[in-house]
């Protein structure tokens, strides 16, 4: 068994155009930083199987024909994969082709009335289900949106104990515009002299263990605000940022991971590999 490929160059480092590091040693992954052919092997050699959590409530299940498709193309290729689709409309899962030693696993559940409700239940039902049956299924997991699809590879190296995405918005901003939730009697509370990047609620994981904490702290916090009458801002989103002000993320996955093409395209973004697609609001909220 041989692996050929370029040696690492100490004194030239992959990228000089990003930060590839936190002050905490989590790498950020960028295009260029990485040899898959080396992380691939690893983590074939322990035989991992990835979970993927998507939610499809309500008319959101209009998604999941590309969402699926698209990752049967770049997701995980040639890894072990269960889709977990939560889903109040079992009968609108369409019957994709999935490659060989990937499943598609429908948990039925139930809708709330609210756009933002269904958003932020889904960190309580990801929560119960780590514990239910993910830990006995998976070793990792990664949670995204629907409302997206995969436009490049994503594979291994975004696997580790716990990982975030950097907002498309704010990947280059300030901390105070961050937009955490800024009202102190809200769960979801960050100072403003506080955090290190503003992360996006659609695309964060780790093993099941790490999710399974994850989870239940945001979940908690969302029903002692919810006590108080206080949703935060930006529902799920914003107490994820806060959890990860305290629970550093061991690896951070850059915009590459989470595009928006309103955004256009900067010179530093090598790949565009998931993508969110464009949605009527009027027509797909609430219906
Ligand atoms: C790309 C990204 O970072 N998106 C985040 C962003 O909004 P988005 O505007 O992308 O939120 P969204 O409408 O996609 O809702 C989040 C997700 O909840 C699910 N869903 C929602 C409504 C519904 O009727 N049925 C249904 O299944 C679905 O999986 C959807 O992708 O902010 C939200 C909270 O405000 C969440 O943190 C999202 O993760
Ligand atoms: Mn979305």
């Amino acid at each position: 068994f041989r692996m050929i490929y370029t040696k690492p160059q100490i004194l030239k480092p992959s990228r000089s155009d990003v930060l590839m590091m936190t002050p905490w040693f989590a790498p950020i992954v960028w295009e260029g930083t990485y040899n898959s052919e080396i992380l691939n092997e690893q983590f074939r050699r322990r035989n991992v199987t990835v979970g993927l959590t998507v939610f499809a409530i309500k008319k959101y299940t209009v998604f999941l024909n590309k969402f699926l498709e698209t990752a049967e193309t770049y997701f995980m290729v040639g890894h072990r994969v269960n889709y977990y689709i939560f889903t109040d409309r079992p009968e609108e899962v369409p019957k994709v082709p999935l490659k060989e030693g990937r499943n598609v696993v429908v948990l039925q559940v139930q809708n709330y009335p609210r756009w933002q409700e269904i958003s932020m239940r889904r960190m309580e039902l990801i929560n119960s289900f780590s514990q239910q049956r993910f830990i006995n299924e998976v070793s990792y997991l990664v949670c995204v949106d629907v409302d997206m699809r995969f436009n490049d590879q994503v594979g291994v190296e975004i696997l580790s104990n716990l990982f975030g995405t950097l907002h498309p918005h704010f990947y280059a901003a300030e901390r105070q515009s961050f937009t955490y939730e800024r009202r102190p009697a809200s769960q979801a509370y960050v100072p403003r002299d506080e955090g290190d990047f503003y992360y996006a609620g659609g695309f964060f994981g780790g093993t099941v263990m790490e999710v399974y904490k994850l989870t239940k702290k945001c979940h908690e916090a969302m029903m002692v605000d919810k006590a108080k009458g206080i949703e935060a801002i930006w529902q799920d989103e914003s107490y994820l940022n806060k959890y990860f002000v305290y629970y550093k993320p061991t690896k951070i996955l850059s915009p590459e991971y989470l595009w928006d093409d309103d955004l256009g395209r900067p010179e530093i973004l090598k790949k565009i590999r998931f993508l969110a697609l464009p949605k009527n609001h009027a027509a797909i909220r609430n219906k």
